[in-house]
This record gives C-alpha cells, structure tokens and sequence, in this order.
C-alpha cells in the first residue's frame, strides 16, 4: 500500500473518473474530493440529490477505480457541502480528460519545497466558456460529451485576438469560414512560424461555430494525436471506429498539420478522412508551420487537396501590434504594467508572441511577488536574463531537462516517470513551463519528451506555473535561477 501522505488526491480524483463510462460520469460531475485518510475518500457535493445519485449510481464502480488508481482499497463517504462544492474547479468537468498532478502539503527537502504550497487542479483554461451556457440551456450528458470532443482552449477566441497587419487576413478568413462552414474556404491552411497565433485562431473558430451552430460537432485535434490516433487504431484493429470517430465531425481543426509528413499510414488516413469531410461539405482547417507546397514529404495527392481552398500566411507583427497584444494580455490576466514596459517589452521581443506574453508575466509576477508595481527599471532587471539577444543559441529539451534534474535534485529519468510525488511533479510541471517559454516545441512534443504525456498536462503546467510564480516567492525564484543556468549553458555549448 502506498503511503497515502504521498497520493495525488486530485490527480487520483481526476483520473478515476475518467475511466468511467460517460453515462456515469454525469453523477460525479460538480463533486469534489476533500480527503483521504485510512482509504476513507471523503467527497463533497452540491446537495441531498447528488448525494443519492453519486452513491446509488456510480458508487462501486467509482470505488473500484479509486483503489486501481491509488493502489490502495478506497471506500467513498459522500458529504454535502455546496461552499466547498462552488469553487470547485471545472476540471471536475466529466467530458474533459486533463494533466495531472497538483499538490497540496509540506514539501520535503528539495529546492523544489514552497512551504505555503497551495497547489490545486485549476484546468479551467480546457473548458469552453459556452460550457455554462450550454449546461444551463441543453445540459445533457450527450452535449457534455460533445464538448469534449471538441477541445477548445476558453482563452482563444475571436475576442481577445489583436488583428494587425501581420494576421489581418488570416483573421478575416478564419471568421468567414467559422460563419459559414463548409461554404467559405474548404479547406483552410494557416501558416506561419512559431507563436505567432495559428492556434489561437483555430481554437476561435472552434468556439465561435458552437456559438452560431451550438449542435455542430467541433473538433481541435493535433497532428500528434491524430497519429497517434491512428497508430493505435490500427494496432488494436479498429480503423473502423477511427474513421467514424473523425468523419462524423462537422468543423475538424488540426493544428501543425506539417507532422504528418514521413508518416504513410497516418497520411493514407487523412487523405480519405479529408475526402469524407470535403465531400459532405465539413469544414476542415490546419494550420502548418510552412505552406503547403513546403511540405516536402507529404503526398501530392494531400497537397494538392489542401490547395483546394484558401491558404493563409501569418507573420510576426509589428511593434504597435505587439504592444497591442500585450495590452489586451495585460486587460484579460488582470497585470498591471505602465505604457513604456509594455513598449520596452514589445521593443526587445519580436518574433514569438508567446515570449511576449512570458516576459510580461515574469515581469508582473516579479513585481506582485515583492509588493511593488512594475516600473521600467525593474522590467529591465527582470527580463535581462530571460530576453533572447537574437544571436542566442537555440535552447532545447534536453538542456532544460538537464538543468532542470541537476537544480532539484531529481534524475532526468524521474522527471519523466510517471511517479506524481509532490516536489517531482513541481519539478517537472516547472521544466514543462520552460520548454514552452524557451523553446518552439509544441504542447504535444513537449508532452512526448516528458515520458509520452498528453498535451492538456503541458498545457496545465504551463498554467499552473504562471500562477504559482506571481504568488509564490520560491517558484519564482526557481524558475529565474534556471532559465540563468539554462541560458548560460546554451551560450557555452
Ligand atoms: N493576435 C494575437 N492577439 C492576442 N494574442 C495572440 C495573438 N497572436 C498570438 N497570441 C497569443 O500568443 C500565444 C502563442 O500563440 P499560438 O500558440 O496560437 O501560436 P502558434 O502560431 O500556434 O505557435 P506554435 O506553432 O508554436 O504552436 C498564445 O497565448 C496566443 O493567445
């Protein structure tokens, strides 16, 4: 029996309810679970009803999987406690399977240890924000379903996209094919380097479909996934259902679509997923780091298909549109900063809207942390280190990795296992962090580098990690100390 003073509680929560079956998974959504101790699980919920339903309903099979997951006998008390119940976050959302590993008490001795650590699951950036909507309007565990076939990111709509020269046309486009699916651009590309906001707007025409044609089936898929998909489809010997599965879509969005390349099986299946699509007058969008006809690998067949529709090319914007953007970023996270940052930011970071926003962050978080608000001159301190000087070499995984188990004390190994231990999993949710900040990789390739995990973790930990480095002096302090040792390494090798 492990010692129940090292579980996950909400990651053991989490993953059991995934495994349940989706008409079950409708009990157990809004529940929360508040303690483990002697394998009693005390859970919560909102009232009297759902306390019947969760125990009449799910119970055994609830059970049954708590005590696979935690690797110890689990037996449910369910109590009611609406408070508790009411900040709970989405991520108890049974259509959404997400990352994993918060934690919640003492840390033992590491440099990974914040003893104030408030950890919790806070995986409300995967929920659509129609979900309320939708809850209170149609409800059904189907339409719940339907949501997570979806995969949308709340945080990337129509709304909060600044429209400059460099994506002007990208945007009008994504919003004519959200308008009217399947009608206007079938399908469309949208290409452009790294961080420069394909996926945003992928996710924006996945939101504003559902907001226009809320019974539509949306779905965002990465390339990864979709060869992954297909990779074990075929292993398990259901293409069948892999087929249904994708072509009963009515709006499919996937995104760096250049990672089906030298992959045969992958492209045979979406040549004829694309065609079933097409055919039907379902609207299919990619994005891709090059156009197209740059593609080099990928069929003829395939890119004479995606030249069919309309191509669109997004460039790094501009300095008023960069400080724009971080204007807007600044509105929505709520971070203070005065006019001449956010123009002395935008000034020294050009390329790579994502280290924009993760130099505004660092310089907020930094100024948060010590009580103080954000002047020029801190910003300059602050972001001397973490500011590329253009000639810099490239940072890759492996050296964050690398750096990233030499500063706390874990092996490479670990902070790839699948072992959720709390100073581990801060460890290794903080490396995630800086892959995403430091380097071009995808949420899912950096996924594949931490031991196969699924893009939602990245995506959680790089959430998490922004959160906890405006409120928590130690994680700031360690994620600034190794993007210096990670810094330094690069220019030495
Ligand atoms: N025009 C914009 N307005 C507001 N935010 C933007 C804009 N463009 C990009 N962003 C933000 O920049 C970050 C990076 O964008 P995104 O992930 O969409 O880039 P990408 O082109 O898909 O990169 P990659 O190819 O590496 O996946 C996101 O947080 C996104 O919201």
């Amino acid at each position: 029996m492990r010692d129940e003073a090292d579980v996950d509680l909400e990651s053991v929560w989490r993953d059991s309810v995934a495994t349940l079956s989706p008409g079950a998974k409708v009990f157990v959504y809004g529940a929360k679970p508040l303690s483990l101790h002697n394998g009693i699980l005390i859970v919560a919920v909102q009232d009297d009803l759902s306390r019947a339903q969760l125990e009449s309903r799910v119970r055994p099979a609830l059970e049954q999987a708590l005590t696979t997951q935690a690797g110890e006998d689990i037996r449910l008390v369910v109590t009611i406690d609406p408070e508790v119940v009411d900040d709970a976050p989405e991520l108890m959302s049974p259509a959404i399977t997400v990352a994993e590993e918060p934690t919640d008490v003492d840390l033992p001795t590491s440099r990974f240890v914040d003893k104030d650590d408030d950890f919790e699951e806070d995986d409300d950036s995967l929920t659509p924000s129609w979900v309320s909507r939708s809850r209170a309007s149609q409800g059904g565990p189907s339409h719940r379903a339907n949501i997570a076939e979806a995969r949308l990111n709340s945080r990337y709509q129509f709304e909060n996209f600044v429209i400059g020269s460099s994506n002007r046309f990208a945007h009008a486009a994504a919003v004519a094919a959200a308008e009217a699916p399947g009608k206007a651009y079938n399908p469309l590309v949208i290409h452009g380097d790294s961080g420069l906001g394909k996926t945003h707007l992928l996710h924006a025409i996945g939101h504003y479909v559902i907001n226009l044609y809320p019974s539509s089936r949306v779905r965002y898929v990465s390339s990864e996934e979709f060869v992954n998909d297909v990779i074990n489809a075929i292993g398990e010997n259901r293409t069948p259902a892999l087929r249904r599965k994708y072509r009963e879509i009515d709006v499919l969005l996937v995104d760096d679509i250049q990672f089906i390349e030298n992959k045969d099986a992958t492209q045979e299946e979406f040549f004829h997923t694309f065609n079933a699509l097409h055919n039907e007058n379902k609207q299919i969008v990619m994005t891709s780091d090059r156009p197209p006809s740059e593609l080099r690998t990928l069929e003829e067949r395939l890119r004479n298909r995606f030249s069919w529709g309309l191509q669109t090319e997004m460039l790094p914007p501009d300095l008023e549109t960069r400080i724009a953007i971080l204007r807007k970023k600044a509105a929505t996270e709520k971070l203070t900063a005065p006019a001449d940052v956010l123009e002395f930011i935008a000034s020294k970071v050009q390329t790579n809207i994502r280290e924009l926003e993760g130099a505004l962050i660092r310089a907020t978080a930094f100024a948060n942390l010590n009580g103080t608000t954000v002047d020029l001159q801190l910003a300059q301190i602050v972001l001397k280190d973490l500011i590329a000087e253009g000639d810099d070499p490239e940072i890759t995984a492996g050296m964050i990795m690398a750096q990233t188990a030499a500063y706390s004390e874990f092996t490479i190994e670990e902070l790839c296992s699948s072992n959720r231990s709390r100073n581990l999993v801060l460890a290794r949710q903080i490396a995630m962090y800086l892959c995403r900040e430091l380097t071009e990789m995808s949420l899912p390739q950096i996924g594949g580098e931490f031991g196969g995990r699924d893009h939602t973790t990245v995506m959680h930990a790089e959430r998490k990690i922004r959160k906890l480095m405006a409120e928590k002096h130690a994680v700031y302090n360690q994620v600034t100390e190794l993007t210096a040792r990670i810094r330094q390494q690069a220019r030495q090798s």
